[in-house]
């Protein structure tokens, strides 16, 4: 049974995390978990940590750690068997221990990304709220603008996503994001990109995880042969 590959990916809102979580997904056949997807979902499925969930959300702050761990931990419980990628958790270095205490982690990718390129990026980015597909006008447009090109249905921009509403999300982020990466970094799996374009970090990001996964892909090709 080839090693599984576990990692996560961190960075400030509009970084690019679910973007370079969609390409090393799509590259490495891992799994992309997304906390904000598993937070829906319970949110809609009106389980007890869904129902406390949305009455933070809805005031536009982060779930308190307790609930947002006991939701996450029996999700990755499922995972057992499946090399992943986890966006959006841990955010806290409580949730950092947390997860540290559930798997042992081979990468922790970190996005060090500008204030004026995350202002710039969310200024321009439309979602569709039931996929959670993510668009760009400047950098990944739908084909018409407003409309998702699977559905039809129409694109919103987040409350959330507004410069004046980054600013505080982002001051927050810094409190809380730095006890994670040093966690991360005395564990010596911390590997952090700066740049203010994904296409010029997803090079490096590639090349790292190609070194960290060769024997998933090896395996899985011979077992594709048996
Ligand atoms: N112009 C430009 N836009 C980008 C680039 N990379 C990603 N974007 C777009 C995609 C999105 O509309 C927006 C933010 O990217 P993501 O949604 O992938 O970021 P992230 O998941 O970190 O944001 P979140 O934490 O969910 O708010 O910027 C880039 O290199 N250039
Ligand atoms: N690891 C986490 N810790 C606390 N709250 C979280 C976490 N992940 C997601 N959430 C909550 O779920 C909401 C949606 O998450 P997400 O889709 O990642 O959007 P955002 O860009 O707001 O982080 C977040 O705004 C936050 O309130």
């Amino acid at each position: 049974m080839s090693k599984l590959f576990r990692a996560v990916i961190m960075g400030p809102p509009g970084s690019g995390k679910g973007t370079i979580s969609e390409r090393i997904a799509h590259s490495f056949g891992l799994k992309h978990l997304s906390s904000g997807d598993f937070v829906r979902e319970n949110i809609a499925a009106k389980t007890e940590a869904g129902v406390q969930a949305k009455t933070y959300i809805k005031k536009g702050l982060l779930v308190p750690d307790h609930v947002m761990t006991r939701l996450l931990l029996p999700r990755l419980e499922e995972m057992t068997k499946y090399s992943w990628l986890l966006d959006g958790f841990p955010r806290t270095l409580a949730q950092a221990e947390a997860l540290n205490s559930a798997c042992d982690l081979d990468v922790a990718i970190n996005l060090n990304i500008p204030l004026e390129t995350l202002k710039e990026r969310l200024r321009h980015r439309w979602i569709h709220p039931p996929s959670g597909r993510v668009y760009n006008m400047c950098f990944n447009p739908p084909r018409v603008q407003g409309i998702d090109d699977i559905t039809g249905e129409p694109l919103i921009q987040q409350e959330d996503d507004r410069p004046e509403a980054l600013v505080a999300r982002l001051r927050h982020y810094k409190d809380v994001a730095k006890p994670v990466t040093d966690f991360y970094k005395a564990k010596g799996i911390l590997y952090t990109f700066s740049d203010t374009e994904t296409d010029r970090i997803w090079p490096y990001i590639n090349t790292l995880l190609s070194t960290k996964i060769p024997t998933i892909q090896s395996d899985a090709r011979c077992a594709s042969t048996h």
